[in-house]
């Protein structure tokens, strides 16, 4: 990135964390996006119920694998890379325990390492798991994968450091009814009963695209698992599972960050790799909100096509519904159209609070904490949802922002090439959690930015 800063003349003492931006140009040309954040990670951890070597392939080059990756190692799983960095093979022959202290280092750092537990239970006959991290957009409990490990007769122990589990008697099928379909709670009870004793019925399971890849990796591994209508998957357990190859399914999230810029700058970004079917409410929105997009074999295109700009409400919902994760970036666009949008957030109790670097560049956004009513509502209302008013259409000024987790950080980054004028973002190494060399991409893209490494 030094030709960046070069272009701006002297390095002007920005730290590794930070991006300047001089906004109000469009996006326009090409990027690729790898593999899902949220299926790579998870692939990482099936790895360890495999009795031979697995190959994943399109890893992204993001710091949630990487820390995945730590805390393998640290159980002793040997992980090579191809020449490309994106193949790896996982060799789980030597699993151990790793000891508390190394694991402790990861604390804080992902939401992952909660989906260890059945794995090693498995492996090992016990486990440590560290505090979780993830964005803090809420609460985030773990009540349901906690009492799923219990029904499978994990033994749970919650440490002021972490969750230690045993498995006294071996872990055996059971039949579990998720209050909400959780995404995590639901790979949980996946990566659990694979191998459990005799069979494991999952009902108001999550079906998002990203566990399905995990079933199909679950199932070359050697599992029988049926998904089944009304959010039923049935497994039946077997004695063992073999390594797998398989190439990781798309970044549908990021693909919708970029959708979103594109619009939002009024350009033109191609993404390869992007697939139409894990994306068809997301275009639903794009095309309501007035953004237009092409299909093609090796990804999609979407541009902004010229005039206005249109309102819209959304209310963010579990798969097949309009993904929480794809709201934060796709506001910035909204703060562009004509007229009131509207967004209930019913999957998390606290999404909003990238609006208030938005509002001090110029938006018009009010946060509801307590949701808002409306009754023409098609996700059942929740008890801890929020809502966001967005009046516009605002020009945005460049300002100084802080990014507070991933996504609200991508939209401060939209917003800062959307705006007129000069924007510091700071904290951008958030955005690296789940987004691939995206300091690269927006210099693909012709953005005007001051970046140094
Ligand atoms: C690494 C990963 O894949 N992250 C995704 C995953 O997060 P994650 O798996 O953490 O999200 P969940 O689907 O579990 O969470 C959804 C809702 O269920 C609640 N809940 C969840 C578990 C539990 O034990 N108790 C409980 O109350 C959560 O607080 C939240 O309100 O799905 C989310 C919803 O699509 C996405 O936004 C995240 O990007
Ligand atoms: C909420 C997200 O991720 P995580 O669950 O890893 O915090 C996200 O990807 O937007």
């Amino acid at each position: 990135m030094k030709k960046d800063a070069a272009k701006a003349g002297a390095r002007v003492g920005l730290t590794s964390d930070e991006i300047i931006i001089n906004g109000g140009r469009p996006l326009t040309g090409r990027v690729e996006v790898r593999g899902a954040k949220n299926l790579a990670t998870k692939a990482m951890v099936a790895a360890l119920l495999g009795k031979t070597p697995s190959v994943l392939r399109n890893v992204p080059n993001i710091s949630d694998v990487r820390v995945v990756a730590g805390l393998l190692a640290l159980h002793g799983v040997l992980i090579t890379k191809s020449e490309n960095q994106d193949e790896w093979r996982l060799d789980p022959s030597n699993v151990e325990m790793a000891h508390q202290a190394d694991i402790d280092a990861h604390a804080g750092s992902s939401r992952i390492p909660i989906l260890f537990c059945g794995p090693l239970l498995h492996r090992l006959g016990e486990a440590f798991i560290p505090d979780l991290g993830g964005c803090r957009i809420g609460d985030r409990p773990i009540d349901f994968h906690l009492d799923a490990l219990r029904e499978f007769g994990a033994v749970v122990e919650k440490l002021p450091s972490g969750i230690s589990l045993t498995a006294p008697n071996g872990l055996h099928g059971a039949n579990i009814e998720l209050p909400y379909p959780s995404v995590g709670a639901t790979e949980q009870v996946l990566l659990t009963s694979v191998l459990a004793k005799g069979q494991t019925e999952l009902r108001n399971a999550a079906i998002e695209p990203e566990i399905i890849d995990l079933i199909c990796i679950l199932q070359k591994m050697g599992a029988i698992i049926t998904v089944e209508p009304n959010r039923v998957i049935f497994i039946e357990g077997v004695d063992e599972l073999r390594g797998y190859d398989h190439k990781a399914i798309f970044d549908r999230n990021e693909v919708a960050s970029w959708a979103a810029a594109a619009l939002a700058t009024k350009g033109d970004v191609f993404v390869g790799g992007a697939r139409q079917e894990e994306m068809m409410t997301f275009l639903n929105i794009f095309r309501k909100v007035g953004g237009d997009f092409e299909v093609h074999d090796d990804g999609m295109r979407f541009w902004h096509p010229g005039g206005e700009l249109k309102p819209v409400t959304i209310e963010t919902d579990v798969h097949p519904g309009f993904m929480t994760d794809w709201q934060q970036p796709l506001v910035v666009a909204l703060t562009q159209a004509q007229g009131v949008s509207t967004i209930h957030e019913t999957v998390y109790e606290n999404r909003f609070g990238f609006t208030d670097a938005l509002n001090k560049m110029g938006a018009n956004i009010v946060v509801h904490p307590e949701g808002l009513a409306a009754d023409d509502r098609r996700v059942k209302r929740r008890e801890f949802e929020q809502a966001a008013v967005i009046s516009g259409p605002t020009p945005l000024t460049g300002a100084d922002i802080e990014v507070p987790d991933l996504r609200g950080g991508f939209s401060h980054l939209i917003a800062a090439l959307t705006a007129e004028g000069q924007s510091k973002v700071t904290n951008i190494g958030i955005i690296s959690r789940g987004y691939e060399n995206f300091i690269e991409k927006l210099r693909l893209l012709g953005a005007d930015f001051v970046y140094e490494s």
